[in-house]
């Protein structure tokens, strides 16, 4: 993997260090989770020279906002970044249009276009506001006054905004957790949609599982100003030493392709790294690529293929590890699927009663898959 993006920063707070040395991919979406004061919010802030901090290095690519060794630090204005709250910070006196076209009067926006080639400055522009409105879906709000949005509306036209400036780098800060969960379903796949159109890097601070599964690439761990991990999503989530999602919410995410429909049935074969999982079809094509969230809490073992079995999706795989779960009742297992990793959830004395070790056979028995995407 190449790493296009390198973050490096110390800072001392009283009760609290940040210190971080980060190589990211300039691509796709970089989950900050962890903990609320694990630091990720302070994370983003350093990157947008928001925070006094030492030892720094702040690469964006080719572009180089800070370097301390060099005596380069770009004050916020000269990065060229979106930053979205938490609250989407829009004028309520002006519409949506005149928010948009709000954003792009910075004298900063002259710099950035300047390196968009030949093209008129207002053509460039307006094409990245017209294609940030149509990628969010906000065309028919252009008219509307802030207050007069959903609070899903509103950051999809706070997202927008950011957008149209054509950043180098996106900073999402919790940018759902002021809406109410349903206003939270509608607005992932806008920025589901954002993840796979752009090609903009996006940090991504969340400590919201069901975030950091359908949305994330790239996840990096925080705990107590350090990162703990950091890597693809499916390997950090599969990681059982350092879980980033625990109890309910350990979860594996797998990435497929369909391969086969059912239509009488209507379900869709899923293949993935590990074999094939079936799962209720949306409408899907074969060739279709997905990505799958499948809940440790939604996985049984068996030594022995079962029978008679309702459960559809039945997966050899061999015992890797076992550890201890948040209930001192529960294990948690991660199991070799073909080359991928699955996590099951079983009670300590299930664990007991098959004899289960590092090495053993076992069936997988999957209840449920959740489609993310
Ligand atoms: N302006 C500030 N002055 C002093 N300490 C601060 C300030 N902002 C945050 N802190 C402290 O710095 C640490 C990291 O805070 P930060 O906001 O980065 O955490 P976070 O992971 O984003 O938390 P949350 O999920 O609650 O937003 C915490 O101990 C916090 O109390």
């Amino acid at each position: 993997m190449e790493h296009a993006i390198r973050l490096r920063f110390g800072l001392t707070r009283p009760g609290f260090a940040l210190d971080l040395d980060l190589h990211l991919p300039a691509q796709g979406i970089t989950a900050l989770f962890g903990a609320s004061g694990s630091g990720k919010t302070t994370a983003l802030r350093c990157v947008a020279g928001l925070e006094p901090c030492h030892n720094a290095l702040v690469h964006i690519g080719s572009q180089v906002w800070q370097d301390d060794a060099q005596g380069i630090n770009l004050p916020t204005w000269q990065r060229p970044l979106g930053y979205v709250f938490q609250e989407a910070s829009l004028f309520d006196h002006l519409n949506v249009q005149g928010n948009l076209l709000y954003g792009l009067r910075r004298p900063l926006w002259a710099r950035w276009t300047r390196h968009a080639g030949n093209a008129p400055q207002a053509d460039v522009q307006r094409q990245a506001l017209e294609d940030a409105i149509a990628l969010l879906g906000i065309g028919h709000l252009l008219h509307k006054r802030p207050t007069q949005l959903s609070g899903g509306e509103r950051q999809r036209v706070a997202i927008a905004r950011a957008l149209a400036k054509q950043p180098r780098v996106l900073l999402l800060d919790e940018p759902l957790a002021s809406i109410d969960p349903a206003r939270r379903q509608e607005i992932l796949p806008w920025l589901e949609r954002l993840r796979d159109q752009t090609r903009i890097p996006m940090l991504y601070v969340t400590h919201a599982a069901d975030e950091l599964a359908r949305l994330a690439d790239t996840v990096v761990l925080l705990k107590d100003g350090k990162a703990t991990a950091c890597g693809p999503v499916a390997q950090v989530l599969a990681n059982t030493h350092n879980p980033a999602l625990t109890g309910d919410d350990a979860s594996v995410v797998l990435s497929g392709e369909v391969s086969a429909l059912d239509a009488p049935w209507h379900l869709a074969c899923v293949q993935f790294a590990g074999g094939a999982l079936w799962v209720a079809d949306a409408g899907y094509r074969v060739g279709q690529a997905l990505r799958l969230r499948v809940r440790a809490g939604d996985v049984s073992l068996t030594t022995e293929p079962a029978q008679h079995s309702s459960i559809q999706n039945l997966l050899p795989c061999t015992v890797q590890q076992l550890a201890a779960d948040t209930h001192p009742a529960q294990a948690m297992v991660a199991l070799q699927c073909g080359s991928a990793t699955l996590l099951a959830r079983i009670t300590q004395r299930a664990v007991a009663q098959l004899g289960l070790q590092p090495g053993t056979p076992v069936w997988a028995q999957v209840k449920s898959v959740a489609v993310l995407a």
